[in-house]
């Protein structure tokens, strides 16, 4: 006479680790063998036993309850066997795993090969003794538990990796994308607003007279200043596609993609304004006694003789040309005045 299952030590050692309540499928028409079966997976520790009598009732409570392991019977009533079942089953979880054991009455090797070719994994012969589905039942579950952890993990790596992607495009004084970032996000910018014939601005930045600033109050002094422009070019950048980027030192560049060239204007008014209420000290100032910026702005509706290279030439040209006129101001090439012209009219 078979030893009953819970004299067997079937929760202890490794597979102890893995606590999520484990429920199994069991898909057999004969209803004594159903529910014999039923009553040995439970006493070997099985949470809860689904019961199906055929490939339908089966398939929708795969779906519904997404079990953690199927034992399903290959001779079935109906159209369907259990081949066809377990196939449907292993299409309905891409890239998911649920162990699938075969139960039949057959035993030739062909049952076998075709039992693991349409998606099994084991296969075990009935009458099923209650050791050997005990011991299936224990590997199984050590299985579920190991691909579990492997899950965890890999999703762990991914947001590691993700955090890590984040990282190497971001400057870590001011928080803003760095120098490697905005290449990238440029470049893809030009490519959209060539597919969707919008226009895109980039505006580059640099701080007036910052040389004296770190001269007269010390670069610890220079590098708050510093992080006080990334928060005030992070709120300037309110559309969800603007990018505001530390360029190199002092100087920072903005992607504003549907910019036309009067919003672009506009826009930098706003942030010329915006740093002058935010009253960062200069000590040492031509200007004033506030920090201020200069900047280049370029606008186009990108064609195929446009590149983030030569974008980047014309912010600089026309930054070059503020910094002329002045500083305290930015300069657009393609209308033809700055922010301090444009005010006047
Ligand atoms: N504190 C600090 N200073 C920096 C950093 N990066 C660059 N700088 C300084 O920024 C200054 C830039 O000086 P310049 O290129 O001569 O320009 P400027 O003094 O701003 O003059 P204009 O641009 O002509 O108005 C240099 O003194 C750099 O040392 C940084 O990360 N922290």
């Amino acid at each position: 006479m078979s030893r009953p299952l819970n004299d067997l030590p079937l929760e202890t050692g490794q597979d102890s680790s893995d606590e999520h309540p484990f429920t199994v499928l069991l898909v057999e028409d004969l209803a004594s063998v159903r529910a014999a079966l039923a009553n040995e997976l439970r006493r070997a520790g099985v949470a809860e036993v689904l019961e199906a009598s055929d490939a339908d009732p089966a398939l929708r409570l795969f779906k519904l309850r997404r079990p953690d392991m199927v034992l399903l019977d290959i001779r079935l009533p109906g159209a369907h066997d259990g081949y066809w079942v377990a196939q449907r089953m292993r299409e309905l979880e891409p890239g998911g795993w649920t162990p699938i054991i075969f139960l039949s009455g057959l035993d030739g090797d062909l049952d076998v090969w075709r039992g693991i070719e349409a998606g099994g994994d084991d296969y075990l012969v009935k009458p099923v003794k209650p050791i050997v589905l005990a011991a299936k039942l224990r590997a199984m579950r050590r299985l579920h538990a190991m691909r579990r952890r492997l899950v965890m993990l890999s999703d762990e790596l991914h947001v590691a990796n993700q955090r890590l992607n984040e990282m190497v495009e971001m400057d870590p004084l001011t928080g803003l994308v760095n120098r490697r970032g905005f290449d990238r996000i440029l470049h893809t910018e030009i490519l959209a607003a060539r597919r969707e014939h919008a226009p895109l601005t980039l505006m580059l930045c640099d701080l007036d007279h910052f040389k004296r600033l770190n001269d007269a109050a010390g670069h610890v002094e220079g590098d708050a200043c510093l992080r006080e422009v990334g928060r005030v070019l992070r709120e300037v950048c309110v559309r969800p596609r603007d990018v505001a980027s530390r360029y190199g030192g002092e100087e920072f560049a903005l992607i504003l993609p549907n910019t036309p060239r009067a919003g672009a204007m506009t826009f930098a008014r706003a942030l010329g304004g915006l740093l002058r209420a935010r009253g960062i000290e200069h000590p040492d100032s031509p200007i004033g006694p506030v920090l201020t910026l200069s900047g280049g702005i370029t606008t186009c509706v990108p064609d195929d003789t446009t590149s983030a290279v030569t974008m980047v030439m014309r912010a600089d040209e026309a930054l070059y040309a503020a910094k002329a006129q002045g500083r305290n101001r930015f300069f657009s090439f393609e209308m033809q005045m700055d922010t301090i012209e444009q005010r006047k009219r």
